[in-house]
């Protein structure tokens, strides 16, 4: 397997975890995914682990544009609970069905480094993280050895202090980086909804000038504005596929154009 070979970025959102497992559709979808012949990335979430993890030790979990606002406290709760547990929990989880995972974060061999975001200046999100550099080695490295590695967002800053990453800007960073062939975000949502109370009103594709367009009218979204935010990035860094899906429409999306879920292009 070289550089060269079609790149894969599964992300797989905290909201479609139960207990802090993946489903069991997603791993049989990994299976397989793994057996093609592709560089496969996981990069996973876990954001409503760290917010019950918090709230157990009396932190008041606070929530600006979609970004969690991140003290010194809180980052050790994040880094505890997406490093130190989810991440080794889904390693164990995929080793346990044959999957060869390498758990990493941005922390482990220079993958990621972060710079602080600031709006307007001003870091008003704390410790949080906007994704400076990726060092594709240590990713490209672990998939020729056909390892599977599952990625953590948490990235240290140039001084070595470790970051709070939105793991969906995380995973459009490693896409991009990695020139993938295709995003994929999996979350407890079939896609991007029209009507976020009506399942029915998913839409099936969206072009990136749409997409750009949608996000320039600053709707609510919830958590879908960091995997619309993402997606445009991906897509306009050459990433020519991004698709939104719930868990049992993994396998379908990386494999074909199964038409569920949403398909972001170029
Ligand atoms: N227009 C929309 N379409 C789909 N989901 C939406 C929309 N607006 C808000 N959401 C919310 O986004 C959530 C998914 O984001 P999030 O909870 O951050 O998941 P994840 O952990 O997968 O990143 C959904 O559960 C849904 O409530
Ligand atoms: C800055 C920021 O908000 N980071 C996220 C990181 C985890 C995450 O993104 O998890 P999901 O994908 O499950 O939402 C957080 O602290 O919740």
């Amino acid at each position: 397997m070289t550089a060269a070979e079609p790149a894969l970025v599964v992300k797989y959102g905290g909201a479609a975890m139960k207990g802090g497992r993946l489903s069991a559709a997603a791993v049989r979808a990994l299976s397989v995914l793994v057996g093609g012949c592709r560089r496969l990335v996981l990069v996973h979430g876990g954001g409503r682990e760290v917010t019950e993890e918090a709230a157990r030790r009396g932190l008041t979990p606070r929530f600006v544009d979609g970004l969690r606002v991140t003290d010194a406290d809180m980052m050790d709760v994040v880094r505890m609970v997406l490093v130190d547990r989810i991440n080794k929990d889904l390693v164990g989880q995929l080793r346990s069905v044959g999957i060869p995972a390498i758990g990493l974060s941005g922390e482990d061999g220079g993958m990621m480094t972060a710079r602080t975001l600031r709006v307007d200046g001003v870091a008003r999100f704390g410790r949080v993280g906007e994704v400076d550099a990726v060092d594709t080695k240590v990713l490209t490295t672990a998939c020729e050895k056909g390892l599977v590695p599952v990625v953590a967002s948490v990235a240290p800053d140039a001084d070595g202090l470790p970051h709070n990453l939105n793991a969906d800007t995380a995973a459009a960073a490693l896409a991009a980086a990695l020139s993938a062939d295709q995003l994929v975000y999996v979350s407890d949502v079939e896609g991007l909804m029209a009507d976020p109370a009506d399942p029915s009103s998913v839409i099936a594709r969206m072009s990136g000038d749409d997409l750009a367009a949608l996000l320039s009218a600053r709707p609510p979204l919830g958590g879908m504005l960091p995997k619309l935010s993402g997606a445009l990035t991906a897509l306009r860094s050459g990433v020519p596929v991004v698709r939104l899906v719930g868990d049992q429409a993994l396998l379908g999306a990386c494999t074909a154009d199964t038409g569920r879920g949403t398909t972001l292009h170029l």
